[in-house]
């Protein structure tokens, strides 16, 4: 909740539905006080609301999810990170001496205010600084007066911004070549800080030639839209650069590379985040042609690629002696999408919301991670005998979706005493990266379709869900749209058909953003716009507490 209801919250109406989510009470009411359920019409909305004593002001309410987003700003990680005493740097338990020598890089969507922090720690001692962010980043932060994510004017590094709409272009190639001349010039003497987050892989385009970024453009585009997933991307993605996979760190060397890194993949893996720029990796030729073989794009590839795949190929046979240097190289993961979901938690219990968190780890096809939660939601409303039958079912689900079964079972037995103890309600909490396969020509994002889509199973329950739904990407941006996600609940198909949208015809066309747009003039989309940090998605289903038997 801490990134949707803070970040996402932004927009009014939005805002509007979570505060009704807010409403809710979710303590025992004292014994002699009377409790109602009301079901709001308009929103859909359920409220508990206690009938003596006020109830809960939902402006206040909203005001206090603000703090909420603390844990995952890229300032204070950093802050948590990077330690100065005098003239050394601390990071993650090492000693780097400090002489005028340090250089800094950064690319990805939260690497501004991670440099901001960076620049404050090692003040003078830093001698240059690039960073490749995302198009209209600084206006958007200058705009919710985030000082502390902002550069000084008298700062020494630079910012560059590009990749509008997260693909890489030629603002983004030209930030790359200034990032790789600078990494190049550096001696033993240096130190290289290089800041990583999400979204770096789009903004650190450094095609091998004989390949064009249009090329290497339109194979990511193609591998994403067939529904690969982002591990898959960034391997062919790195094969494919000279900066990522290694590269970044190669044009250092000897100087020594400290890489802080902010994950926006499951399980935190460096040599993907950002298709590891800081990370020596040797992707066999072989998995790349597996991964494109997978998805068809084999022989359609432009000749450039399979040329620089080959060249690969033979070096990796005549070069197994030039093994990789890690000794100067430091990676570590300063932050991820763990820390908003317990941020989150901590704010739906002070909100009086049981929370449970489920999974940093949700993946998979969207339509199978819609069906998951909707079978949740029927689960944590169906005391009894038909539970078991769910449980059985979402333990199936379960891994096609990258939620381990410990972490289910822990989570069912919590909804099933939520359902026992009766009034209260929950705030189920979980992250991840689901995968959409584009058919369609529409405007959306995969929080989006995620939403609709959950919003259907929700309709379709045979008790009519009390559920709501939010998906959003902690980064403010869903797909190429301008929103981060959107929030539903099971009158979405009612309300979709009373204005004449056919949801079927948008899920069609991938055409969640428009579908959202156009519904109730856009109330339930989620627009922040960029939030200055990136940990992935956040999933919340707020399950309605069960009217207690009278
Ligand atoms: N019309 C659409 N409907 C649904 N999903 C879409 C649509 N267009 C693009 N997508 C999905 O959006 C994803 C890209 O989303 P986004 O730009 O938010 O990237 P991201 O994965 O969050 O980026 P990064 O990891 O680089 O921060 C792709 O996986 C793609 O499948
Ligand atoms: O930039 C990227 O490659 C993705 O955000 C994953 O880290």
């Amino acid at each position: 909740m801490c990134m949707f209801t803070n970040r996402y919250i932004a927009n009014r109406r939005t805002a509007e539905i979570l505060q009704s989510v807010c409403l809710v009470r979710m303590k025992r009411p004292p014994k002699n006080e009377k409790k109602e359920f009301f079901l709001n019409p308009s929103s859909t909305a359920w409220m508990n609301r206690s009938v003596h004593g006020p109830s809960p002001n939902p402006l206040s309410l909203c005001s206090s999810l603000e703090p909420s987003t603390e844990g995952v700003q890229p300032d204070n990680i950093v802050r948590r990170a990077l330690q100065r005493r005098g003239d050394e740097l601390l990071v993650a338990e090492h000693r780097f001496e400090l002489r005028h020598n340090l250089h800094l890089v950064g690319f990805g969507k939260a690497v501004l205010g991670m440099a901001a922090e960076a620049e404050r720690i090692v003040g003078d001692h830093l001698v240059q600084g690039i960073v490749s962010v995302p198009h209209g980043i600084q206006e958007t932060l200058q705009h919710h007066r985030k000082q502390n994510m902002l550069l000084d004017s008298s700062s020494k590094i630079k910012v560059m911004e590009g990749a509008k709409h997260n693909l890489p272009d030629t603002d983004a190639q030209r930030s790359a070549e200034s990032i790789r001349e600078l990494a190049s010039s550096l001696t033993e003497r240096d130190l290289l800080l290089v800041l990583i987050s999400g979204g770096g892989s789009a903004l650190l385009p450094a095609p091998v030639p004989p390949v064009t970024l249009q090329e290497k453009q339109e194979v990511t585009r193609r591998l994403a839209a067939s529904g690969a997933t982002i591990q898959e991307l960034n391997t062919v993605r790195r094969a494919l650069s000279l900066l990522k996979g290694g590269g970044l760190a190669r044009c250092a060397n000897p100087a020594q590379v400290v890489g802080l890194i902010l994950s926006d993949i499951i399980g935190d893996p460096v040599d993907l985040i950002a298709s590891g720029p800081t990370v020596w990796s040797e992707t066999s030729v072989e998995t790349v042609w597996t991964i494109l073989n997978r998805y068809n794009l084999s022989a359609t590839l432009p000749l450039s690629v399979k040329e620089v795949l080959n060249q690969i190929a033979s070096q990796q046979k005549s070069s197994l002696k030039d093994q990789p240097q890690q000794v100067n190289i430091l990676n570590t993961v300063i932050g991820s999408n763990t820390i908003a979901l317990e941020c989150a938690s901590l704010k739906a219990k002070e909100l009086g919301l049981r929370p449970v968190i489920l999974s940093p780890g949700v993946c998979g096809n969207v339509q199978a991670v819609a069906q998951f939660y909707g079978l949740l939601s029927s689960f944590a409303c169906s005391p009894g005998k038909e539970s078991t039958e769910l449980r059985d079912q979402i333990l199936k689900l379960g891994p096609e979706v990258g939620v381990r079964s410990w972490e289910l079972c822990q989570t069912l037995n919590k909804l099933e005493t939520g359902c026992q103890e009766s009034w209260q309600a929950t705030c189920l909490l979980a992250g991840g990266e689901p995968t959409v396969h584009l058919l369609g020509k529409g405007r959306g994002g995969r929080n989006q379709e995620l939403a609709l889509r959950v919003g259907l199973e929700l309709s379709r329950a045979t008790e009519k869900s009390m559920t709501m739904f939010l998906s959003g990407g902690t980064d403010g941006q869903d797909g190429p749209t301008e929103a981060a996600g959107a929030v539903t609940d099971g009158n979405i198909a009612s309300k979709a058909r009373s204005q004449g949208l056919d949801i079927d015809e948008f899920l069609q066309n991938n055409d969640s953003f428009t579908f959202f747009s156009s519904l109730s003039k856009g109330q339930n989309l989620l627009l922040p716009g960029l939030t200055g940090t990136n940990v992935m998605d956040v999933h919340m289903l707020i399950l309605p507490p069960l009217p207690s038997p009278q």
